[in-house]
């Protein structure tokens, strides 16, 4: 469970978050929506430590996301907006690296898992600089997942991808059970196909609501957030 409370983020006199409140329970698909510059990745970058957080609090599964404690990242995968990998390396190798980094010896069996999940087990061997942007997406994704987190935070995780690896990557993300995830998007059919519930962020605060909630109140007519 996610739990933001007041939480508050500057970037020298520019208030981005102003004492933002958000709850996320087990098992909910949270869609993180807002206009470009809003404060999304902001938000997400407090949520996984990637910026301090001086005002307000954030626990994760009941522990205080600080600098100081630990507990609260074996619980939580992030897959940034733009994640880097080796583009000399084949996909395996890469998710290889990371395994390795995360557990110290690679789980072959767990790899081989995620890289069926998304569907690359098949081009497991090929250079990922030959990889589509859909496929370098999806092997974001495959190492995001390999550390099997009760909790996934994936920023804009379908950005700039075309219409057909979209729906692999949202194929992937549905057939995903027990999980709880906040993803950033800007599309709402992918929110209505995948998420229960919507949190608006609009001038520094934060909203939630249930998909059906959100649509008929700010998508009438299709009209993309
Ligand atoms: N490191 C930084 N230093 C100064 N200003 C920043 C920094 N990071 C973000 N900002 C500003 O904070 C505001 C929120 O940015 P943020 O990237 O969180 O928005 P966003 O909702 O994720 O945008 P987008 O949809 O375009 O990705 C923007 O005005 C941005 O310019």
């Amino acid at each position: 469970m996610i739990k933001v409370e007041k939480l508050s983020q500057s970037f020298g006199r520019k208030q981005v978050l102003k004492s933002v409140d958000l709850h996320i329970d087990r098992r909910e698909i949270c869609a993180l929506v807002g206009r470009n510059g809003a404060g999304k990745s902001t938000f997400i970058q407090s949520l996984v430590g990637l910026l301090p957080v001086k005002q307000g609090s954030i626990t994760i599964n009941g522990a205080f996301v600080s600098h100081k404690t630990h507990h609260w990242k074996k619980v939580i995968s992030y897959l940034p907006e733009k994640f880097m990998l080796y583009p000399h390396l084949t996909g395996l190798e890469n998710l290889t690296f990371f395994a390795e980094t995360i557990s110290k010896i690679a789980d072959t069996e767990r790899m081989k898992q995620v890289l069926m999940s998304v569907r690359l087990w098949d081009d497991r061997n090929m250079q990922v600089k030959h990889y589509s942007k859909g496929m370098l997406q999806r092997l974001g994704l495959a190492i995001t997942l390999y550390q099997n987190s009760d909790i996934l935070i994936l920023d804009e995780p379908t950005s700039g991808i075309d219409p057909m690896g979209r729906k692999e990557i949202l194929e992937v993300l549905k057939s995903l059970q027990n999980k709880t995830i906040l993803l950033s998007s800007h599309h709402i059919d992918e929110i209505k196909q995948i998420c229960t519930h919507v949190a608006y962020l609009n001038d520094g605060k934060i909203k939630k609501y249930k998909v059906r909630e959100f649509l008929d109140k700010y998508c009438l007519g299709g009209i993309e957030v």
